[in-house]
């Protein structure tokens, strides 16, 4: 492995680091590299998590919900994945958000956030409370987003497909925190995945470092005075890193670095030719060194690179969207919002069948601090708070409730994945290890006795229709149930192989 290094890079390295400390850096490529996972505590608590896992599982010191496994486990294949219990995340690519400090209710953006590891975990502290922006650029890669926020179980989140430039009107100091997981020529995973290193010698670090700069300054913009901008990469270059900070506390003078102690230093001393200019103030020089570098070869986990930044309170004026009212289906509100339609064609669509369908399988009111939204006949449940979204391309403007289509409504899987069992006026709910749990996941269909039907005979008498599907207890997916057998509404694109 330490061979097919790019030369262009080991040098710089050496130029970095020193003989020495390069030595115990290289070596750490031709070790075992770590494997993690993070609990979604949004869906169960670490505790009991822990009761249930068939892992061996040992903490990350920097993650309150991270986890290292063992290499040759395989927590991909378990049915607790299939639940989204937990999403499978590289260890030090956990610290970012730890350091973003979410707290819930809180607004949140994710500026490039696909496939959505990061967008998962923040969507965890937030617990359901507040508003996530998750935006990435990339229309394939928001496809997998928008997948891992619906396997999360996230409620509150609006997935964007935008350009930063573009969101800047409609969010000008709306954000009480924003992550940068800035796109970047990703050193820090050379070891993970060894084609990073064909890339990195197709672009140039200052390619990246001119798309990093643009990041930052939209993200200023975006924040609330006194909020917060976690700005991390998983590459080594000063260009990418401490460069960017330095450069931006000299152009934004009402935010300071705030230090960050668990890790290894960022290093003003790299602030110099032939990697970066020497234009900064030496109060910029002096901030850098409380932003963090993970290396691989000091803690269990790939390189990356983190800065705190915090803007002064007295920095612009929070602005706080109209307010639309909450609106619920049923028990006489049925005044959804709607959107427009894809088409552009304002939706006409009667709500009459998801007020039934709520009243049939909805024990609690999980729309009921969310504004229904229809575009077209599709239906979703809006963070309360949001400013319009007219004007940018939104891939989901809230957890996607179904469609409601001929008069009939259908529920959609994100749907199921969002609620708890306690929820479901009728579900079903397997063993792990009763063989339909994996049979149901590959899309069978069940047959599943009547007496298994779980439902309160007050309130749902008919076992027929519609059922939330668990596995131990937990959402999985819909299924429908008549004379002894379980038709599987699991998506074919979620199956199991
Ligand atoms: C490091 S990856 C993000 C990983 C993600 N945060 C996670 O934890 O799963 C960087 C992402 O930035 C996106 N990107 C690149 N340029 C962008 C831009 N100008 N605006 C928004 N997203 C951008 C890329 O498509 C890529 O998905």
């Amino acid at each position: 492995m330490t061979k097919q290094l790019p030369p262009l890079f080991r040098d710089k390295m050496i130029d970095l680091l020193g003989e020495d400390e390069f030595e115990r850096f290289l070596a750490s490529y031709d070790q075992a590299r770590s494997y993690g996972l993070r609990v979604n505590t949004s869906k169960i608590t670490k505790a009991d998590f822990l009761d249930k896992s068939p892992f061996a599982l040992e903490p990350v010191p920097w993650a309150s919900e991270g986890f290292y496994y063992e290499e040759g486990e395989r927590p991909g294949k378990h049915p607790y994945y299939h639940a989204g219990l937990y999403y499978i995340q590289e260890p030090s690519a956990m610290a970012p958000v730890e350091l973003l400090q979410v707290q819930p209710g809180e607004r949140v953006l994710d500026l490039c956030a696909a496939p959505g590891g990061k967008s998962t975990q923040i969507a965890a502290k937030l617990q359901g409370e507040g508003v996530l922006v998750v935006n990435d650029n990339h229309s394939d890669r928001v496809k997998a987003l928008v997948k891992n926020l619906e396997l999360f179980g996230v409620r509150n989140a609006v997935v964007l497909n935008e350009r930063p430039e573009r969101m800047l009107n409609v969010f000008q100091g709306y954000f009480d925190k924003i992550l940068i997981d800035a796109p970047c020529s990703g050193e820090g995973m050379f070891r993970k995945e060894e084609d990073m290193m064909q890339q990195w010698e197709r672009h140039s670090v200052q390619e990246f470092a001119a798309m990093q700069r643009e990041l930052l300054g939209q993200a200023a913009q975006m924040l609330a005075p006194g909020g917060t901008i976690v700005y991390s990469t998983c590459t080594f270059s000063p260009e990418e890193n401490e460069a960017q900070i330095a450069e931006f506390l000299d152009k934004h003078p009402a935010f300071d670095v705030v230090p960050i102690d668990r890790f290894d230093h960022g290093q003003p001393g790299w602030l110099r030719e032939p990697w970066c200019e020497e234009t900064y103030s030496a109060q910029a020089r002096e901030a850098v060194a409380g932003t963090a570098r993970l290396w691989p070869h000091r803690l269990r986990g790939e390189g990356h690179y983190v800065a705190v930044l915090r803007s002064g309170v007295g920095f612009g004026e929070r602005q706080d969207a109209d307010v639309v009212s909450v609106s619920k289906v049923g028990r006489g509100g049925r005044d959804a919002l709607r959107g427009k339609g894809r088409a552009g064609t304002e939706s006409r669509v009667s709500l009459e069948p998801l007020q039934a369908f709520e009243d049939e399988l909805l024990r609690s009111e999980p729309f009921a601090a969310l504004r229904l939204v229809c575009y077209g006949e599709h239906a979703y449940a809006s963070p309360a708070g949001l400013p319009e979204l007219h004007g940018l391309k939104v891939v989901r403007p809230g957890w996607y409730i179904g469609a409601l289509h001929r008069g009939r409504f259908e529920p959609s899987h994100a749907l199921a994945m969002g609620l708890r069992l306690r929820e479901a006026k009728r579900a079903l709910s397997l063993a792990s290890s009763d063989e339909r749990a994996l049979r149901y996941l590959k899309g069978e269909t069940l047959e599943v006795a009547e007496s298994e039907i779980i439902r309160d005979p007050e309130v749902t008498k008919a076992a027929k229709g519609y059922c939330l599907v668990c596995i131990d207890e937990h959402p999985v997916g819909w299924g429908k149930w008549i004379d002894g057998m379980l038709k599987n509404e699991y998506p074919p694109g979620w199956r199991w192989t």
